[in-house]
């Protein structure tokens, strides 16, 4: 009787922080390091990561919406990203990385936009009931530092433009979580220089099995 052997599971990281953290700029950095070990890697994003998603991240971050609606479609990306892409690639063992996941909806829609997280917790029941990160790492900032990194680079979407109260939710419901599941999380103090982010980023990623 022949057997066969499924490839081990690839890894799931996440990136999380509010617009300006810092993350963006260190994702490549990540990916490189990953690569270096030899795995194959699927970078991507929410809301994005397919052609759906991409249309739906469009609309999410230009368009005026209930949060609910909001929410329903963070969540609908999702759906579509982990089908088509993440548990595919998990599935052949390559390691995936996602500029945010569901914390992103936890930090935002929860945090920022006061969305009752019980409603968040059966959406996130619903689309991914066995799949979380293996690895979260969250770029932490000041509000004052993630502003004046914003307005420093580029026009300002729907988020973006959200005033000092709505990222003071936010921060606080990442850190919140970051809090009760100190195994899944690596926060970082993303007012270091750029320099000794990549070397503590080299550290995390160093340590994976
Ligand atoms: N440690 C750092 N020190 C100084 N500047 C930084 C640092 N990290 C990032 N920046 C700068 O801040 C700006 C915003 O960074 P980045 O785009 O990575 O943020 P982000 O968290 O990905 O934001 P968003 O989620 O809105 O895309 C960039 O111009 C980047 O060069
Ligand atoms: C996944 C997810 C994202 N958001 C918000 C957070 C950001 O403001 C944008 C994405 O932009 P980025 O600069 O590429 O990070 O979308 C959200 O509100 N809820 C979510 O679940």
């Amino acid at each position: 009787m022949s057997q066969s052997i499924l490839p081990a599971r690839g890894r799931f990281i996440t990136f999380e922080g509010i617009d300006g953290a810092g993350k963006s700029t260190h994702i490549q950095f990540v990916a490189e390091l990953i690569r270096a070990r030899g795995q194959e890697l699927v970078s991507s994003r929410e809301p994005g990561g397919t052609p759906l998603g991409e249309k739906l991240r469009e609309m999410v971050l230009h368009d005026a919406m209930h949060l609910e609606t909001e929410a329903l479609l963070v969540f609908a990306s999702r759906r579509e990203h982990i089908a088509r892409v993440i548990e595919p690639a998990l599935a052949r063992g390559a390691w995936v990385i996602s500029d945010r996941f569901t914390d992103a909806s936890f930090a935002y829609q929860g945090g920022g936009r006061g969305l009752d997280l019980a409603k968040l917790d059966t959406l996130a029941n619903w689309v991914h009931p066995a799949l979380w990160p293996d690895l979260t790492i969250l770029f932490d900032v000041p509000l004052d530092v993630a502003r004046a990194r914003l307005d420093a680079t580029r026009q300002l979407d729907r988020f973006e433009q959200e005033k000092a109260d709505f990222f003071l939710a936010t921060r606080n419901e990442y850190l919140r979580r970051a809090a009760q599941e100190p195994q899944r999380f690596r926060v970082i103090d993303s007012t270091q220089t750029i320099e000794a982010t990549r070397a503590q980023l080299a550290e995390i990623i160093g340590a994976l099995p």
